[in-house]
């Protein structure tokens, strides 16, 4: 059996020094290595949470280690990261223990370095109750909620006071949500069945399509997964394919793996439409493909396509949806790694890409057909400032207001574009539509 101390190293490394993500270097982690079932969840526990607080972590371990931290060997560095995260933010862990396990796993890591990662830990403990002084309100941020300073002032400068509770909302551990294929079963009786066998469930409150599960009971395993009545989705992209369906159209979905939201409108329109699916990776493409396979769907056509060419076959020819690349900053929930891979140059480069694909996107959407444009950030250049550049190109569409009601984390622009604030139970996202004259 691998212990779960070394398997949480093994894939922060993975994360942190190889440019892996989070959760594909868990599963894989999970579906390679020995691990017992009930240490998984302390090794998910242990990843998200040291990729959440890194920045804080990386500061605690500076002040204590005679060494530079880009001098300090990787694998010795995540030891100390897991160790200091395990005492600064889980209680139920015994200093220790945390500290037994740290000695015993840098031993058998690399030669020698116990002794530095045995002083660098007490050296913690016993600076643990001292009073943090910071330079700035900035700067406290940053170490208190863990994010890079650029961001705080990108949230700060776009959403005013509500950058705190973004903060803590990206920093929420989520719960998982399942959207039902109403093909195959209602809401109400897919509920019925997974409490029926055990899970911890409800409804979700604002899509009609979801069912939230907490615990760590995994779904895929069960049989209404497996028999595609549930698929994985957060409940803010539930909410996308909705506002796209009408009555006798057809659809393309530019960039649509794995295929959650181009699979939602398929069930949506009884997989009777004539659905085009496009990616740029071949990979990916048939991750929809499977996906369509597990719900029994058959009216998505999934080819590999970059967005960015023009296909004159396709001009007016369908209600579209533009699901675009983008930051992620609304799903750093889920993939914290993002907090420390972005930067504000690969932001900018990203709204080019944006615009260009809202271009293409245009030429493909009929008289009275809809363009819907979502992102899951919450930077507002790659969101309203797009679409809003977008109309001003293009009189021809003028905006469809996204009419979903009020909520507390719901934030609506005077076009009634949708900017969803992230929480426990939602991620931060953003919906905008437009419709052809
Ligand atoms: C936000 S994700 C789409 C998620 C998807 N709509 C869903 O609900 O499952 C964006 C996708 O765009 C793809 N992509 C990136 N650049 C692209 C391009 N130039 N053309 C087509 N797809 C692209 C990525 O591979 C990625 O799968």
């Amino acid at each position: 059996m691998t212990n779960a101390r070394e398997v949480s190293v093994d894939v922060l490394g993975k994360v942190l020094n190889q440019g892996a993500y989070s959760n594909i270097a868990l599963d894989h982690a999970f579906s390679s290595a020995d691990i017992k079932e009930e240490d998984k969840g302390l090794v998910t526990e242990i990843i998200y949470g040291t990729l959440k607080y890194l920045l804080a972590i990386d500061r605690i371990i500076e002040k204590h280690s005679s060494i530079a931290l880009k001098k300090i060997e990787d694998d010795v560095l995540n030891i100390l990261r897991i160790s200091v995260y395990q005492m600064k933010y889980l209680d139920r862990i015994p200093t220790y223990a945390v500290l037994n396990e740290a000695v015993e796993l840098t031993k058998k890591k690399s030669r020698g370095a116990s002794g530095f990662v045995n002083g660098v830990l007490r050296g913690y403990v016993r600076s643990q109750n001292e009073k943090m002084v910071f330079a700035s309100t900035l700067e406290k941020d940053s170490f208190n909620f863990s994010f890079p300073v650029w961001m705080i002032e990108l949230f700060k400068e776009q959403y005013g006071k509500a950058y705190k509770k973004i903060l803590a909302g990206l920093n929420e551990r989520p719960v998982i949500t399942y959207r039902v294929n109403t093909l195959k079963m209602t809401r109400e009786e897919a509920l019925k069945r997974l409490l029926d066998l055990g899970y911890d469930a409800r409804k979700t409150l604002i899509s009609p399509y979801g069912i939230e599960v907490k615990g760590g009971k995994s779904v895929a395993g069960n049989p209404l997964f497996q028999q595609g009545v549930l698929t994985v989705q957060d409940e803010s992209s539930m909410l996308v394919a909705p506002l796209l369906v009408e009555e006798s159209r057809n659809y393309m979905d530019l960039c649509s793996a794995p295929g959650g939201k181009t699979t939602h409108i398929a069930e949506l329109s009884d997989d009777q439409a004539e659905i085009h699916a496009f990616d740029i990776y071949e990979a990916k493409v048939k991750l929809i493909e499977e996906n369509m396979e597990r719900l029994g769907l058959h009216s998505i056509i999934a080819e590999v396509n970059d967005g960015l060419n023009d296909l004159p076959a396709y001009h007016e020819s369908a209600n579209v949806l533009l699901d675009a690349p983008c930051s992620g900053l609304g799903i750093i929930r889920k993939k914290p790694e993002i907090k420390y891979t972005k930067n504000q140059k690969e932001l900018a480069e990203l709204v080019k890409i944006q615009r260009r694909l809202l271009e293409t996107a245009a030429a493909y959407v009929p008289s009275g057909g809809i363009l819907l444009y979502s992102t899951c950030t919450l930077n507002k250049k790659e969101n309203e400032e797009n679409i809003r550049w977008f109309l001003d190109n293009h009189p021809e569409f003028t905006p469809l207001p996204v009419e979903l009601g009020e909520q507390d984390h719901f934030q609506y622009t005077e076009e009634g574009f949708l900017t969803i604030l992230p929480g426990k139970t939602m991620d931060g996202f953003f919906i905008s539509r437009v419709r052809k004259k």
